[in-house]
Order: structure tokens, then C-alpha cells, then sequence
């Protein structure tokens, strides 16, 4: 029996395989195919998962909830399309595939039995048939498991697809992530979707598969095996394992922690060298680099000692691994032993009867060996499923206890359409008070001003108002237009998007929504906004090919035609990587910023330090522009110089007191 093919069989779930304590560390890619490589050395040693991760009913309903949803999704790609098969069919395919290769597996390996008979008895022509017979098995073999690859990565990709897709309905909506990430009852809920998500589609099927099949291959092979040697044989490979799988217990746990802390220590190292990078204009102006240069070769100092203690913890296990394997290989001769010296082979006098019976036994006893070290690799695997399985139900049912009570009833459509706050109470999420008692109201074109100390919870309003945070008492009333709030709030943080600069000044309309609102026109009245809105604030130099040249990919330049000519298609650049933030200044942030307020064309928009990076001019400019369009503006601001703009003001103390007042201009 070639093993090489058991091997690559093999592999298409051990490498899944984790430390249980990866799944309390942070996110690094890096180090998990480390610790993957480090702990895979098991596989040989049929480690059993260690206490960590036992599989107790909860951890098994958990994955039958994640593969019923895997199985069961209807997104387009998952289920079957002209030639692309659906999930459920490739599933079955692959169950019938792995059965195929049981029977293939157990020619291919009795081949060279054959092959031993033929030449011990110099019989060419039955050489010929043994050798034609040895390369289509081969082909079968190698074809089947190349096959059952093929659907591992087809089964892989679609359950990844229907289980993130089902995450994203419930993740990526209003309130969901935001109160997700408030709460932090579920930490890395990134790392669940992008990773675990990934990991667990990589491997259960194939570890489904395997735990159905291979139960009936090892009973197979011990009958076979006990009629060869008695029962020493199957008694003695079934001690073997238990020792295995008793030295593995022992040996994985103490090298696990290890692997955990220096998993950890590369975490804190990467991060240095994402901060150094993030920060490289920061350091370089403050000269700081021999402090970041410090704290970086401190971090790889501490990195360094936990390697080494992973190094010297591998010892033992490479020890068994190397004895294990070895030994393996002679049980199986020693097993042939038995029959051999107490008579049984006998009979066997003819040319090359004798080592085809030895080839022939030690191959059965050796594929025992292989079935058991394959169900206990699958069962290791199947809990580290079981953890990737509660990791993404801990999600899901986060998200849906987030989406049950996903109600801001306090705040209401204003019949009268405008902006009204009511008895308004704020406690932070620590649940010091922010905000008493506060009531106002802002009536078109009486743009209002709320300022007070740092901390004190002007951005907190904003957040109840929009619905985020709940008031401790109180009600909002804000003017809403078909069906949606027509207030828009630019948060303090300037948020630039994936895309061209049609995407920054559109943003969050959908293409549907602005299609519908330029339906007369078309995309060139939309052409025509965007551009006069970006002349307004002082961003036209955009609208320059030149200005774009430098900055955009090759291949995305070759998809705008007529660049040169068209200024309107200078909308549509996209950058290969969101450089936006990258390419523009703070200021000019904040103008695209102001220009998304413009084009949206709310009845109200609520200005977070919106014009805090602008210049006098500029910002009298563009609050000059918002006014002229007639939108109602509130803005937090410290800046004196924004008051003229305003007609009321609220001015917080760092009590929760307020003062409400008429700005005299
Ligand atoms: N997620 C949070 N968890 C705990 N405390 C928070 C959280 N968000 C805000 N706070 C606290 O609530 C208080 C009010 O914050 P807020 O952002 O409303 O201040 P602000 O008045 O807008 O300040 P600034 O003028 O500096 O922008 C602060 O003390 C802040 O630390």
C-alpha cells in the first residue's frame, strides 16, 4: 500500500486542526500556521482532543446548527446552477467518493502481494496483468482522491459562502454590529467571520465523512487482521494506540500552553510593526524612532524566549512522533510474525506464495493501523469543529438577542417635521450620568449649536438621537421622508469608503436609491451635482485626471475610457486600495465629508466637529453653502468661530446641566 496517498488523503482535514488555545488568543494568521504545523506533528499519534475541548451535547447541537444552515443556505452559488452543483449534491458525491476509495484503497494495496507472487514465480505474462492492473489502480486512486479534493474545496467555498452570508444578514444592519461591539459580550466578532467561519467549512465535511466510513473500514480490517494472526494482532495494534493516544495526552497539553504564549508574543510583535507603519509621519516628525525601535526590540526579546521554550517542549513529542511511526511500521512485520512461526503459512510452498501472504498481511494490519489513526485524527479535528461550531453559535446568538431587543422606540416620526428632544436622560454604558432632563426643539432654518466641555456627552445626544444608545428617559421626535429619518448625522470621525469619488459623495445611498432620484435625468444630472457640489466646497482640483493619475492602478485606469475628455468619468476611478484616506488631507476630508451632506439634501443634518480641520474661510464657505441649499443644521462645535451660523445654543457643564440660550449675531 503506498502511503504517500494515504497521506494526501489525510491532509485535506488534518491541517485544520488547532490548540485549544487558539481560540482565546487574538487574531494573527501567521502564527496559526505555526501552531498548526507545530501541533500537526499529532496526526501520527491519533491524538484524542485534550479536556479543553470535550464534546459534550451542547458543542454537537452547536455544529448541527451551523451545517443545517451551511447545508440548507439558498444563496445563489451554494445551490446548483446550469453545470455547478448545489452543496447537498457534492456532499453526497463526496460521502460516495470516500467509499469508492475504501475499495480502491484496499486493490492498490494488495497489488504488491500480487506483484510478489508473479515474480517469485517468474510468470510474465501474469507480471503484464499485475502491472497493468497496479497503474489502473493507481489511476483510480489517485483520481479518486484528487476528486475528493475537488470537493472539499467546492464544499469548503459554499458553506463558507452560505454561513457568512447568513452572518452578514444578521451582523452588517442597523444596530446589530454597533450594540455587538458595545456590549462585548462576543469579543472578535471580525475573527468568528472571517476566520472560524472559514475553518470550519474547510474540514467538517470531511470529517463527517470520515467518521461515518472509517468505524466500518477498522472492523473490516480487524476481522481481517484476527483471521491472519488470531487475536493477538488486533489486540496488540489496539494497545498500541491506546499508549499513543495516552503519551499524546500528556505530551500536547504542556506544548499547547507554550505555543499559546508565544502565539501571543507574536501578536504583540506584528502589532509594533502595524503601529510603526500606521504611524510612520507621526514618529518621524516627533523624531520618535528610537523609542518605537526600543519598545519593538523588547517585544521581539520576549518573542524570542517563548520560541525557544517551544523549541525545547517539541523535543518529546518529535521523540514519539519519530517512535511511533516507526514502531508502527514494525508491528504490523511482527504481526506477520505469528502466523509465519506458528505454522499457519505452512501450506504456502508454490514460487512467491509465501512473501505474497506476508505483503498481503502486513498490508491488512498496516491499514488497521491507518483507520484507527485516521478516526482519531477526525476525532480530534471534530472538536476543534465543536469550538469553531460554539464560537459562531456564540455569535449568532448574540446577534440574535441584539436583534430581538433591536427597538429605539423613543424615537419617533415628528408629525410636525422637525426636530424635538423631550425630558431626555443619558447615562454612559458605564452608567455615569451624562445628560438630565434635557428638552429642545429646532425649527427649520433656526440652526442650533451644543457645545460644553470635553466629555461632557454632546456626541452621547447625537448617539440617542439617532436611535444607538437608549436614554434613561425621554423621547426624540425627529421629521422623517418616505419612510426614512431626513435627518442625516455626519459623525466626528470622518468615514471614507471603498470606491471612486462618486462613492464618497454619494455615500450611504444605495445605486438603486440614486438611480430612482435621477431617473429624469439620468447619470448625467447625478454628473452634473456631484461636480458643481465638489466646485462648492473647494475640492474641483479633484475632478483633474492628473490629480488621479499618480495614485490609481494600471488596470483600473484601462476601465475608464475617455478620461482625458470626460471630466465626469474622473467620478469613477477606483482605487485598488482605499487610499482615499491616504491621498486627501484632514481638510479635505471633512469637505467630502460636507459635499456627502449637500447631495444627500437632508431636511436636517447633525454636524459632529465637522469643520474642526477647516480653515475660517473654508468653513464659512461651506456652512454658507449648507445654509443657501436650506438645510437645518445642528453642530457641536468648540470653535467661536462657527457661532455666527447658528441662531440658538446649548451649552452643556459637565454635570448633565444645560443652558439654552439665543446667540446674538
Ligand atoms: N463606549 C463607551 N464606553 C464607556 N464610556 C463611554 C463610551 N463612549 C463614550 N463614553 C464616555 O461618555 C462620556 C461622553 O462622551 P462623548 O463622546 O459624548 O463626549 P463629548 O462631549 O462628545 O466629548 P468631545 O467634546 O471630546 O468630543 C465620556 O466620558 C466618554 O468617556
Amino acid at each position: 500500500m503506498d502511503l504517500s496517498n494515504r497521506k494526501t488523503h489525510s491532509s485535506g482535514h488534518s491541517t485544520q486542526g488547532k490548540s485549544s488555545d487558539e481560540f482565546k488568543k487574538p487574531n494573527n494568521s501567521k502564527g496559526e500556521n505555526d501552531i498548526v504545523n507545530k501541533v500537526n506533528i499529532s496526526a501520527a499519534l491519533g491524538f484524542l482532543p485534550n479536556h479543553t475541548f470535550s464534546i459534550n451535547f451542547k458543542g454537537i447541537g452547536n455544529l448541527h446548527r451551523v451545517s443545517r444552515v451551511a447545508v440548507t443556505s439558498k444563496e445563489p452559488g451554494v445551490v446548483g446552477n446550469g453545470f455547478d452543483l448545489g452543496i447537498k449534491t457534492l456532499v453526497v458525491l463526496l460521502f460516495l467518493a470516500n467509499v469508492a476509495y475504501q475499495f480502491a484503497a484496499y486493490f492498490t494495496g494488495l497489488i504488491s502481494s500480487e506483484f510478489y507472487m508473479v515474480l517469485g514465480g517468474k510468470d510474465k505474462h501474469g507480471f503484464n496483468i499485475v502491472l497493468g492492473k497496479s497503474i489502473g489502480y493507481t489511476l483510480l486512486t489517485g483520481g479518486l482522491l484528487t476528486f475528493i479534493n475537488f470537493m472539499l474545496g467546492m464544499i469548503q467555498a459554499k458553506s463558507r459562502m452560505g454561513l457568512t452570508r447568513y452572518t452578514h444578514d444578521r451582523y452588517i444592519k442597523p444596530k446589530a454590529f454597533y450594540d455587538l461591539i458595545l456590549r462585548k459580550n462576543v469579543e472578535n466578532p471580525d475573527q468568528r467571520i472571517t476566520q472560524d467561519i472559514d475553518k470550519l467549512s474547510a474540514s467538517y465535511m470531511n470529517v463527517f465523512s470520515i467518521i461515518v466510513i472509517y468505524p466500518v473500514v477498522a472492523i473490516y480490517y480487524t476481522v481481517r487482521t484476527w483471521l491472519i494472526t488470531g487475536y493477538i494482532g488486533p489486540v496488540s495494534i489496539y494497545v498500541y494506540f491506546i499508549v499513543g493516544v495516552i503519551v499524546s495526552n500528556l505530551l500536547i497539553p504542556m506544548l499547547a500552553s507554550k505555543v499559546y504564549y508565544q502565539e501571543k508574543s507574536e501578536g504583540y510583535f506584528r502589532n509594533h510593526h502595524v503601529y510603526t507603519r500606521d504611524n510612520s509621519e507621526e514618529i518621524s516628525f516627533y523624531g520618535g524612532e528610537e523609542k518605537v525601535k526600543n519598545e519593538a526590540d523588547r517585544s521581539l526579546s520576549s518573542l524570542f524566549k517563548r520560541q525557544k521554550a517551544v523549541a525545547i517542549f517539541t523535543v518529546p513529542i518529535y521523540m514519539a512522533y519519530e517512535f511511533f511511526s516507526y514502531f508502527g511500521a514494525s508491528l504490523t512485520y511482527a504481526l506477520v510474525g505469528i502466523p509465519l512461526f506458528t505454522g499457519m503459512f505452512d501450506h504456502l510452498t508454490g514460487p512467491g506464495e509465501l512473501s505474497s501472504m506476508i505483503s498481503k498481511s502486513s498490508f491488512i494490519s498496516m491499514y488497521l493501523i491507518y483507520a484507527f489513526t485516521t478516526i482519531l485524527s477526525a476525532a480530534r479535528d471534530l472538536a476543534y469543529l465543536v469550538g469553531y461550531s460554539v464560537r459562531i453559535s456564540q455569535l449568532w446568538d448574540e446577534l440574535e438577542t441584539i436583534n430581538e431587543d433591536a427597538t429605539n422606540d423613543w424615537v419617533q416620526e415628528s408629525p410636525e417635521g422637525i426636530v424635538e428632544v423631550y425630558n431626555l436622560s443619558v447615562e454612559s454604558p458605564t452608567e455615569s450620568t451624562l445628560i438630565s432632563d434635557l428638552s429642545f426643539s429646532v425649527l427649520p432654518f433656526n440652526n442650533l449649536l451644543i457645545t460644553g466641555p470635553n466629555g461632557c456627552g454632546k456626541t452621547s445626544l447625537i448617539r440617542t438621537m439617532k436611535g444607538l444608545w437608549k436614554p434613561t428617559s425621554g423621547t426624540v421626535k425627529l421629521p422623517y421622508k418616505d419612510g426614512k429619518m431626513d435627518v442625516l448625522f455626519l459623525p466626528q470621525r470622518v468615514q471614507l469608503v471603498y470606491g471612486s469619488l462618486r462613492d464618497q459623495v454619494t455615500y450611504p445611498e444605495t445605486e438603486n436609491e440614486s438611480n430612482s432620484r435621477f431617473a429624469d435625468g439620468g447619470d448625467y444630472n447625478q454628473n452634473v451635482r456631484i461636480i458643481n457640489i465638489l466646485k462648492e466646497v473647494g475640492l474641483s482640483h479633484l475632478l483633474k485626471p492628473e490629480y488621479h493619475l499618480s495614485f490609481i492602478d494600471k488596470n483600473d485606469f484601462s476601465l475608464n475610457y475617455n478620461i482625458e475628455t470626460s471630466p465626469e468619468s474622473v467620478l469613477d476611478i477606483r482605487h485598488s486600495t482605499p487610499t482615499w484616506e491616504e491621498i486627501l488631507s484632514p481638510g479635505e476630508q471633512q469637505k467630502l465629508c460636507i459635499a456627502r451632506v449637500l447631495y444627500l439634501n437632508p431636511k436636517y443634518a447633525i454636524l459632529d466637529e465637522s469643520t474642526s480641520s477647516l480653515n475660517p474661510q473654508a468653513e464659512s464657505q461651506l456652512y454658507n453653502a449648507l445654509i443657501r441649499q436650506g438645510i437645518t443644521l445642528i453642530s457641536i462645535s468648540h470653535r467661536e468661530s462657527v457661532y455666527k451660523f447658528h441662531k440658538n445654543c446649548i451649552r452643556f457643564d459637565s454635570t448633565g446641566r444645560y443652558d439654552y440660550s439665543e446667540i446674538a449675531n
